[in-house]
């Protein structure tokens, strides 16, 4: 599994503490990367213990480490989640996000925000005064081009993610392209946020502004928690 951001040992303490939180029957969003990884594994620690709890996958990456972890899988077809516990790639000081750099963000914002409690795990390397990273938007194959225009009108400076391991361009879960869009420190997340929302051609873009209630930051001697 691809490791981005800080030491595997942090996210594993963040991922065990958010895995302490859900309860017997509760249905529970299952994000996708390194850090919720842990705390997928860690679920299943639970539910070979007796816990009784469904989850939904946000990815083929999460399906599978919830799989080889034991925990029984639903959709949102059958439930919503109770709790959703999903990765970041940068969190501002409010709660907002920015995600998807797995590529998984369109199937993590449908779970997490249908979450009633969406808990964010993550290591000291993910947190920021202002989001600046880039922002993941996941296209259209058809749209990139006029997509990428847009972006550029917004500010931004767009750049097709390309595969590591394949000639040619990363294909996500959806079957859609990924455009990693640089708008240096985003003053106005939610604005941004609804600009790109609204451009015809984008599948979902990663910025995820007022949808955490919960961050759990692990590092070397504990994990801290903020509510939101
Ligand atoms: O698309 C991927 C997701 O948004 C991940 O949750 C995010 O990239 C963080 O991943 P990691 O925990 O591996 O840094």
């Amino acid at each position: 599994m691809k490791q981005r951001g800080g030491s595997d040992e942090a996210k594993r303490r963040a991922g065990e503490s958010a895995a302490e939180i859900p309860e017997d029957g509760d249905v529970v969003g299952l994000g996708t990367g390194s850090t919720a990884a842990h705390a997928i594994r860690s679920l299943g620690e639970r539910v070979d213990a007796g816990l009784d709890v469904r989850g939904i996958p946000t990815s083929f990456q999460s399906r599978q480490v919830a799989r080889e972890a034991g925990i029984p899988l639903t959709s949102l077809d059958e439930a919503d989640p109770d709790v959703a516990i999903d990765g970041a790639d940068e969190v501002a000081p409010d709660g907002a996000l920015i995600k998807g750099g797995g590529a998984a963000h369109a199937r993590e914002k449908l779970v997490d925000s249908a979450a009633e409690r969406f808990v964010v795990v993550a290591d000291p390397s993910k947190e920021a005064d202002a989001l600046s990273h880039a922002v993941p938007i996941e296209v259209l194959p058809d749209a990139r081009v006029p997509v990428a225009d847009a972006v550029r009108s917004a500010g931004g400076d767009p750049e097709l993610r390309a595969a590591e391991r394949k000639d040619g361009p990363v294909v996500t879960d959806n079957g859609n392209l990924v455009l990693d869009c640089a708008f240096g420190e985003i003053d106005a997340p939610n604005a941004l946020a609804r600009t790109l929302s609204v451009t015809p051609g984008v599948v979902e873009h990663g910025l995820f502004v007022g949808l955490a209630d919960e961050l759990h930051v692990g590092d070397a001697d504990g994990v801290e928690i903020t509510r939101y």
